[in-house]
Order: structure tokens, then C-alpha cells, then sequence
């Protein structure tokens, strides 16, 4: 496949040019956005729809694509994916314990960096950018914590230690839409295709915007100036950026948890590494003499609240993993009362 100067923009290198040798005859391009059973694919060519069978593409996916005899055009193939940002089905709080759907969702391919966006205000999610930044350490891709709307902030940067200290191993950053702040700093990270993860109302397309230097979203202002509502992201959007490409997200209210077992590890690092202190290797932190966890929250070292809160997601993740599992299990059994009919049906024809 030929290397042109619009491909490396959308991030085509070598090694995709590579993985598209074998479907030579058709179109490389790059998946902008996901939409009721059609996708936006970036090619050489502008912006072409596409249909596709079996799985679908996500937003940042490489894909081949093939004209059809009505001129229509169809997702032959998804290129192998380097990264993939899943996220599970929301386990829900119910009586007797959890419940809820256990299946992953793509929300995006091919990432290099999750940004992670919070608002700074008096009751900034924490829970909420860990469960993220466990997803985002799971995906493969180089997760940040971005603080938005710092304007707002009463205490910066007493706010900027509290969220240092729930994200061990990424980079907290404050931006101002309204300054100015921090945004430089944000543009020079996000190389490569970046993602926005983010509540409603965070400030995404704001951000998108202003690394963009010009209106490339649509923010929730415009559209409720245009008496549509408050909620503006409808699409998962791929947009350039000087130096990169951005996918925006919708805000989604609750990601769940899917296969994050080592996102889960890394996001809480810090008591990764004081379990390993512990005297019983396996200690639970609850009461055991000589837990490491529990004497650096006696400490004040570690915030009680980080400890609840990797205890709950990690209760939610492992109950999403039972899920899973009974379904595969469920799913086997299935298969296997077909053949063995298929077999019976076969053996008295
Ligand atoms: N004060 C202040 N307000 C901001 C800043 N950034 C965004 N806002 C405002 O916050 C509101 C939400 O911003 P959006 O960019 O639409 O939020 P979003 O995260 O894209 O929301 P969804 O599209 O619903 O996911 C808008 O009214 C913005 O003007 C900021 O840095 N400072
Ligand atoms: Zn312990």
C-alpha cells in the first residue's frame, strides 16, 4: 500500500501498511465514527459510509475497505487492533449483591493516549477517575488525568495532590478552557490518537476545541443556545488535532468493568506494593496482624478511602469475571446439545 501524506496524518505507518498487505484491491481508511450500522471511514478518497458483517468497527479502527456493485461500500476487514478500550456493562448495586451485564463494548482502537477528564469541583470523582484509569492502564494506551475547568478550582493545588494521590503513575494536568491553562501542556502529550474519558458536562468537546485551535465540536453552549438540551456528544468522533488525533467519547454515565484484572493492578499500585509488605502472602487487609495496607492507613499514608475503593472494584470485577464465565459456560453447553443432536440426527439419516 502506498504511503501518502493524508494516511500518515490519520497515523498509517510501516507496520500498518504491512498488516494491509494482504488486501491489496482495497482501501485503507480509518474509522471516525460508529453510528447504527453504518461507520465514517477517513480514506484518500474523503469520507466514505460503510456497512459491514459479523463484528463491528470502533471509532480509531484501520480498516480495508471494498466497493460494492451498487457503488456502496463495505468494511471488509478490521486490521489488528494495537489497543482497545473496552469497557464492561454497568454492574448495578442490588438487593443480595451485584447485578448487571457482563459483556465488554469497544469504545475505541488503536489509542496511544487516554485522557482522563474531570472537572475541578468541590466533589470531584475520584471513584470515578480510578475506575477509568483501570480501564485505560488495562487498554494498552498511556493514561493522564486531566483536570478541566481549573478556573473553578477554590484550592488547585490541594485538589491536584488529592487526585496525584488516587492516580499512581500517571500525570494529573489543570486545564482552563477559559485561561488558557494548561492546555500547551495537554496538546504536547497527546500524540498519536488520544481518547476523552469523561462525565457529561466535563468539558470534552471544550478541550477537543481548544487542542484543535478552532471549533471542531460542538460544545453543550452552542446546543443549548439552540434550545436542543444539554447533551451534545450523540457521536464517538475522531477529529485532527495539531500533532494528533482526538477521539471524543459521548459522557458516558457508569463504565463497568471488563477483563481489568491488570488495569485494576496498576491503577492502585501503591497498594500493590504494600501487600507485598504484608507478613501473610495471603492477607486480605482486613484484621490480619502485620498488614502492611492496614498500618499505612493507620499511618495516614494511604487514604481509607483508596482502600474502600479498591476493594469495591475489585469485588465488581470479579463478579463481572463470574459472569462472564457462567456465560461462556452456558454458551458451551449450548454448542455442545446442537452437535450432540446434530451428531444423533446424522447417525439415524
Ligand atoms: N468555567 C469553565 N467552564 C468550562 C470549561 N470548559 C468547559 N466549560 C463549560 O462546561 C460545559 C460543558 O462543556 P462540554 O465541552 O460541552 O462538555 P462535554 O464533556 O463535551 O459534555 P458531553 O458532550 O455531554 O459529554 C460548557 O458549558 C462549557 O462552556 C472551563 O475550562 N472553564
Ligand atoms: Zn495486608
Amino acid at each position: 500500500m502506498s504511503f501518502t501524506p493524508f494516511l500518515s496524518s490519520l497515523g498509517w505507518d510501516e507496520a500498518w501498511a504491512s498488516s494491509f498487505i494482504s488486501y491489496a484491491g482495497l482501501e485503507p481508511g480509518r474509522v471516525a465514527r460508529v453510528d447504527r450500522g453504518r461507520c465514517d471511514v477517513l480514506t484518500e478518497h474523503g469520507d466514505i459510509q460503510a456497512g459491514w458483517r459479523g463484528a463491528p468497527p470502533s471509532a480509531g479502527d484501520w480498516v480495508a475497505l471494498r466497493e460494492l456493485p451498487d457503488g456502496g461500500h463495505q468494511v471488509a476487514a478490521i486490521l489488528p487492533r494495537r489497543t482497545a478500550l473496552v469497557r464492561g456493562g454497568v454492574a448495578r448495586e442490588s438487593r443480595g449483591g451485584l447485578s448487571g451485564d457482563s459483556q465488554g463494548q469497544l469504545l475505541a482502537a488503536n489509542v496511544d493516549v487516554v485522557l482522563i477528564v474531570e472537572p475541578a469541583s468541590p466533589d470531584t470523582g475520584l471513584a470515578r477517575i480510578e475506575r477509568l484509569l483501570a480501564l485505560a492502564w488495562q487498554s494498552g494506551a498511556t493514561p493522564y488525568v486531566i483536570i478541566t475547568k481549573a478556573d473553578l478550582a477554590a484550592d488547585l493545588p490541594g485538589l491536584l495532590e488529592t487526585v496525584t494521590a488516587a492516580a499512581p503513575g500517571a500525570d494529573v494536568h489543570a486545564v482552563s478552557a477559559v485561561t488558557g491553562e494548561g492546555i500547551d501542556a495537554v496538546r504536547a502529550l497527546a500524540t498519536g490518537t488520544s481518547v476523552l474519558l469523561g462525565p457529561s458536562g466535563a468539558g470534552k468537546s471544550t478541550l477537543v476545541n481548544a487542542l484543535a485551535g478552532e471549533d471542531v465540536m460542538r460544545t453543550q453552549e452552542i446546543r443549548a443556545s439552540d434550545g436542543r438540551g444539554r447533551h451534545t456528544t450523540t457521536h464517538r468522533e475522531l477529529v485532527m488535532v495539531p500533532g494528533g488525533l482526538v477521539i471524543d467519547t459521548p459522557g458516558v454515565r457508569r463504565v463497568g468493568l471488563y477483563e481489568v484484572e491488570e488495569g485494576l493492578a496498576q491503577a492502585f499500585a501503591d497498594i500493590e506494593d504494600l501487600a507485598a509488605e504484608c507478613r501473610f502472602g495471603d492477607c486480605a487487609h482486613t484484621a490480619e496482624p502485620g498488614c502492611a495496607v492496614l498500618a499505612a492507613v493507620e499511618s495516614g499514608d494511604l487514604p481509607e478511602r483508596r482502600l474502600t475503593g479498591w476493594r469495591k472494584l475489585r469485588r465488581e470485577a470479579e463478579w463481572m469475571a463470574s459472569r462472564t464465565d457462567a456465560r461462556l459456560r452456558s454458551e458451551r453447553t449450548r454448542r455442545y446439545r446442537l452437535t450432540t443432536r446434530q451428531s444423533r440426527r446424522d447417525r439415524s439419516s
